[in-house]
């Protein structure tokens, strides 16, 4: 009997855990991959002028692993197609997936598959606000996605837009090299600013399965504010710390922010309520800027499948009734954070943000999904009960986060590896 096709979108870490375990299930995986290398969205890239468009969101200074260890050992290359992309997946009649790509220079071609892993990642694709007058503004504006090093920004006076890690790590970096720098935050108030490290250890790696599910959560709230009263303390400009508990969104890691903001390198400003035509911003509390060079919009990205129909990742129109209009951009539609209940033998890895590593969530997703291809554990419940897990899953993140684009894949470390790592029969296949 043939092995199992398995076709795998993107060659990032996902995807890279996701071959090495179809190798190891004895299934045949393809990885299609638009870029010449692996790594994905995790490889810093430069970009010119052949690459206007760049797949890596990373910035010179984040550091990262490029995953070349795993790709040695696991002796993974001869299964990826470099330079290809793929544009479309369709369903056919026999549950089968059919996948048409083009490589670089060739002509398109088609392929069937038994089953399709999703391993693209979700910050590829810049969101961006809707200002009035961002038509008129004459300075430069882009996405955070297109920001590489500060020396671009040298002696200019530039805004900054959103407090994510992406905000507030590349306001600290231009306000080296910048003539002044405003943050803008839509919020009022800064995020909780947590410590990296702590006692000299990451501060992820005090998480534990008593701390996630156990704690009440106005415990881990007073632990929190604790842990950073007595590391970095409040902001030094009164009126910005933040007025939501640290559980209530993504949390930022501490950069010398507060430094900055009390030698005034960097400005707090409100959002923007309109650029004008002369390189002047107004904000919501009615002050204004001028003389602006440049506007950095680090407003998140999108959760986008452009070779997919959306509905198959967002559950289509009366799923999306359900939410506010800012949640439903990025809304994710899976059960077990993986699975499209209506679509069999397509699965989406790594479509959580986790507060810790997404690696191993990554390597565990990928064992699940080929120990079910192999018949080693069930099959999914029936698309109700389905419907019913992914609801409470959402309303549980839609009680705890305070609601945004950003908050709808959100994920606890431990809670997701149990998610799929308590299933008795995968355990004794791996
Ligand atoms: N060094 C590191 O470890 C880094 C990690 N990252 C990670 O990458 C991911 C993406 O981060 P990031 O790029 O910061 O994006 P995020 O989505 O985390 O943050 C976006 C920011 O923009 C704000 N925003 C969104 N829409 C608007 C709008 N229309 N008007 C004004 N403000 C808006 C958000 O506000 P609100 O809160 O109100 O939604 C939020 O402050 C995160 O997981 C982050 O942790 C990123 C950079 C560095």
């Amino acid at each position: 009997m043939s092995k199992p096709q398995v076709a795998i979108i993107g060659a990032g870490p996902t995807g890279l855990a996701s071959i090495k375990q179809c190798i190891a299930d004895n299934l045949d995986p393809v990885c299609f991959e638009a870029t010449s290398y692996t790594a994905g969205l995790w490889r810093y890239t430069e970009i010119s002028e052949e690459n206007n468009d760049p797949h890596s969101s990373c910035y010179n200074s984040v550091v990262i692993n490029t995953s070349k260890e795993i790709v040695e050992k696991f002796q993974l290359i001869p299964h990826i197609k470099f330079n290809t992309t793929v544009l479309n997946l369709t369903i056919l009649p026999d549950k089968r997936w059919n996948v048409r790509c083009v490589t670089k220079g060739e002509e398109e071609t088609e392929q069937v598959f038994d089953y399709v892993m999703v391993c693209t990642g979700h910050h590829r694709y810049p969101r961006l606000p809707n200002y009035q007058g961002m038509d008129q503004f004459q300075g430069n504006q882009i996405h955070s996605h297109f920001y590489r090093v500060p020396s671009d920004f040298a002696n200019k006076r530039v805004v900054v837009v959103g407090c994510g890690n992406s905000g507030m790590d590349i306001s600290v970096e231009l306000s080296g090299v910048a003539s002044q720098v405003y943050i803008c935050t839509r919020r009022g108030t800064l995020p909780w600013i947590l410590p990296r490290l702590l006692h000299g250890k990451p501060i992820d790696h005090y998480n534990s399965r008593f701390y996630t599910t156990w704690l009440p959560s106005f415990v881990k709230n007073y632990f929190i504010k604790r842990t950073v009263k007595t590391t970095i303390g409040p902001s030094p400009i009164p009126g910005l710390d933040p007025k939501t508990n640290p559980s209530n969104s993504h949390p930022t890691l501490k950069t010398n922010f507060y430094d900055c903001l009390s030698n005034g390198t960097i400005i707090v400003k409100p959002n923007i309520s309109r650029l004008n035509k002369d390189n002047s911003i107004e904000f919501l509390d009615n002050t204004k800027v001028e003389n602006i060079d440049a506007i950095i919009y680090a407003t998140g990205y999108k959760i986008e499948f452009p070779f997919l129909d959306s509905k198959i990742v967002n559950g289509g129109g009366e799923v999306l009734k359900m939410f506010d209009e800012e949640y439903k951009e990025n809304l994710v539609w899976l059960y077990k954070r993986m699975f499209p209940p209506k679509y069999p033998n397509i699965a989406f890895l790594g479509l959580v943000q986790l507060i810790g590593a997404i690696f191993p969530l990554s390597e565990m997703q990928a064992r699940y999904i080929t120990s079910q291809i192999t018949g080693h554990i069930p099959s999914h419940p029936p698309i109700s009960e389905m419907n019913k897990e992914i609801k409470e899953h959402q309303a549980s993140l839609q009680k705890r986060y305070y609601t945004s684009a950003r908050h709808t894949i959100q994920g606890d470390y431990f809670q997701e590896l149990d998610n799929l790592g308590t299933i008795p029969a995968f355990l004794c296949n791996n």
